[in-house]
């Protein structure tokens, strides 16, 4: 889709900033003076940042961004993939077509970088279905209650913890690699990696990452970190935030978790020893874990901790034979599946993937009656392997026209471990 009249694109350069920052204030309504967000790191990649300007109007109309994940994890390997962020219509623009062309613009821009799958987070869930993203992972986000019981794990008493003040200098090192092996090897599993998974890649990502600015503490302490180490190896981090607050039954503080990753169980055990167990707090309240994370079996009384899994991140698949390819399958599969795109007319068609689990994958065009059929939406949403093409099925998003198709390709689509993105982009 094309823009309309008076309205055109322009690349934007680290000299738009100012521009950018304000029209992201239109879009996402923020207390924040201009000034003080520009004196906080910028996170974008501005070789991959794009404006919309209008005849008449001063500032920008519209905006979007991507960030280049390359090595996104897909079922057992990673492929490029683009970050769509930064997605923002100034409301006086809204509603005339402005984020439907920035989407073509986008997702033409990902086939001339070779990035076969754009992934997101979404503002509103009901605003990328129509683009052909599909919801690929959910997250699990608890209340969990101080004190709360966790099942033993052998090993966690030879762990040691410390608690320090955040900082890149002292733990983004440990951070990355922490964070990147457990997006490889959740489990210590080789060839099982967290589908989702994406790392801060770029210089960009990581100053913002760090930077801790009180404009957005929401009135809880500067970043804290816990560290689980085994004999002096780092195995597992938590960063969190405590805020305190005196009730009349006494100190009922919260914690704030940001991101807690472990290596193993016995690490988790540790890590969530310290987390639930911190003076005059009265709750912990953490997003963004996969729904499969360890603590959701370490909890004695999972129910206490008000779990809820809303959507995490949505798949567009931008090159369909190209990501057919390259994901890996739990089970050996040959299935011709017909795919509708209504933006990307080159995905259409009927596939043939033919894979061996846990071997090399390829997939190619056929001019034949497809034993499966469905939208680039729904292929989109289970090719993470979070969400099944039974359960898609049911829902009547896909259709079985060969008996037995469904059941061989859901099964080879699934993954044995939950996809998830730990952060939001
Ligand atoms: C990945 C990210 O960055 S997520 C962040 C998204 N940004 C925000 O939520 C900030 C606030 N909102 C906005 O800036 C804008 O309203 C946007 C970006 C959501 C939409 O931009 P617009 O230019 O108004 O969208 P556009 O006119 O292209 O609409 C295309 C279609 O999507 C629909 N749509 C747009 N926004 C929404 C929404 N929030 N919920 C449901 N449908 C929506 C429109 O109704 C339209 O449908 P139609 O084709 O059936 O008529």
């Amino acid at each position: 889709m094309t823009l309309p009249d008076g309205y055109r694109f322009r690349p934007l350069t680290e000299d738009d900033r100012r521009l950018v920052v304000e029209l992201d204030a239109w879009a996402f309504p923020t207390s924040s003076e201009t000034d003080d967000v520009l004196g906080v790191p910028s996170p974008l990649s501005w070789d991959r940042t794009t404006g919309i300007e209008a005849d008449g109007f001063d500032g920008l109309a519209a905006l979007h961004a991507s960030y280049p994940f390359t090595g996104f994890q897909v079922p057992g390997g990673t492929l490029p993939t683009a970050g769509l962020t930064w997605v923002g219509v100034h409301p006086q623009h809204r509603r005339r077509g402005l984020l439907s062309a920035m989407i073509d613009q986008h997702l033409a821009d990902c086939m001339d970088r070779g990035e076969p799958l754009s992934a997101l987070f979404a503002a509103e869930a009901a605003i990328y279905g129509r683009f052909g993203y599909g919801r690929a992972a959910d997250d699990l986000r608890l209340q969990i209650p101080r004190g709360a019981e966790l099942r033993h794990v052998p090993g966690a008493e030879r762990h040691t913890v410390r608690i320090e003040a955040a900082s890149r200098d002292r733990h983004g090192a440990l951070v990355d690699a922490l964070h990147r092996a457990a997006g490889v090897a959740p489990t210590g599993a080789p060839g099982l990696n967290r589908p989702g998974w994406a790392e801060r890649e770029t210089e960009e990502l990581q100053a913002s990452y760090w930077a801790d600015p009180p404009m957005y503490r929401g009135g809880r302490e500067p970043r804290r970190i816990a560290v689980v180490e085994l004999d002096g190896e780092p195995r597992g981090y938590a960063t969190f935030r405590r805020k305190h607050a005196w009730e009349n039954a006494g100190p009922r503080g919260t914690v704030l978790v940001g991101e807690a990753v472990a290596l193993d169980g016995a690490a988790a055990r540790t890590l969530w020893g310290v987390l639930v167990d911190l003076d005059l707090m009265a709750e912990v309240t953490i997003a963004f874990l996969p729904v499969d994370d360890p603590v959701q079996h370490l909890l004695l009384d999972p129910r206490a901790a008000l779990p809820r899994t809303p959507d995490n991140v949505w798949v567009r698949i931008v090159d369909v034979p190209a990501a057919l390819a390259g994901r890996t399958y739990a089970a050996d599969v040959d299935v011709t599946i017909a795919v509708t795109d209504m933006r990307l007319p080159g995905n259409a068609g009927t596939w043939r993937l033919q894979a061996t689990a846990w071997g090399p994958a390829k997939a190619e065009r056929v001019f034949e009656d497809p034993a499966i059929s469905l939208d680039v939406r729904e292929l989109g949403a289970a090719y993470l392997g979070g969400m099944t093409l039974a359960s898609l099925a049911a829902a009547g998003l896909v259709a079985e026209h060969t008996p037995g198709a469904l059941a061989r390709a859901s099964a080879a689509f699934a993954w044995p471990v939950k996809p998830v993105c730990s952060w939001v982009f």
